[in-house]
């Protein structure tokens, strides 16, 4: 991504982001709500149409490629995905549609399979997606991507709606994935700690531009401060580095005592 710049109507919401994701590398993007990280994704995917600035994935610019090729490099799962009745595996075996012919092969279907397996929706796979829990959707819809077998994964939190051994489970697959296959996949997060665990480079997103983007080291106090505005702890835990935000914020003062939430402070 070079230069990209994007507006909503006289909204400037990107500012000049470059960046550069590799294949075999899961990418984190952080920043604080409302900072333009979907609106990140949204471009990758050509699903919004940058003032200026380019978006290449393998050599091709995105915004010249018919929508077939596209899907066979980029695998979106947005944060918010719309519901239709169709069951479980159905809806995952959607994914393979970019690569088949006329029909799907037995091939399409082993892999919709394994990918629900591996995720451990094997038991719902005739269930309709409208009538599972919101974290089995989450699943659906990044099994769907991970079926798809495509270049670039973009994924607007993952996470959402999964506890914490969902999570897991759901990261590693991802990693599991991209490792196997030497993909990239290029994913925002809101929980610092679960995606330094599974990715090897991070952007931290302010006003619009990248405040930092490297490895895990770029993961420090100062960064949380200027990007978060809260203090935090930066402490590696057995190779793991592990964000903590400080209990005493000097800003979360002023909120109660404001009366957020009603709660005003004596
Ligand atoms: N369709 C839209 N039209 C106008 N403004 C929009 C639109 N979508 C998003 N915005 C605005 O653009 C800014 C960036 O939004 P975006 O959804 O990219 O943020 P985000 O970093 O992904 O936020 P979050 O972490 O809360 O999901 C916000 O100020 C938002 O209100």
């Amino acid at each position: 991504m070079e230069d990209l710049h994007f507006s909503y109507e006289s909204k400037e919401v990107l500012k000049g982001v470059s960046l550069r994701a590799e294949k075999n590398e899961i990418v984190s993007i952080l920043g604080p709500n409302g900072v333009g990280k979907t609106t990140l994704l949204r471009c990758i995917c050509n699903m919004h149409r940058p003032d200026s600035g380019t978006v290449r994935v393998c050599g091709s610019d995105l915004s010249a490629i018919p929508s077939k090729e596209m899907a066979k490099l980029v695998g979106y799962v947005p944060q918010k995905a719309d519901v239709t009745r169709t069951t479980v595996f159905d809806s995952v075996l959607i994914g393979r549609r970019p690569h088949m012919g006329m029909a799907f092969s037995d091939r399409d279907l082993e892999i919709a399979w394994n990918v629900i397996e591996s995720l451990g929706l094997g038991d719902k796979s005739l269930d309709f997606v409208d009538e599972i829990s919101g974290g089995e959707f989450q699943k659906v819809q990044i099994a769907r991507a991970i079926a798809q077998e495509p270049e670039l994964l973009v994924l607007d939190e993952p996470s959402n709606n999964l506890d914490i051994a969902n999570q897991h489970i759901t990261m590693r697959m991802i990693e599991h994935v991209v490792r196997e296959h030497g993909l990239c996949t290029v994913m925002t997060m809101h929980d610092i700690n679960l995606a330094a665990y599974y990715s090897d480079k991070f952007v931290f997103v302010k006003d619009g531009m990248i405040a930092a983007f490297g490895g895990r080291e770029v993961i420090t106090p100062e960064i949380i401060r200027e990007v978060y505005g809260i203090e935090a702890d930066v402490i590696d835990h057995g190779g793991q580095t592990v964000v903590i935000p400080c209990r005493e914020q000097p800003q979360y003062d002023d909120i109660v005592g404001a009366g957020v939430g009603g709660h005003r402070r004596k």
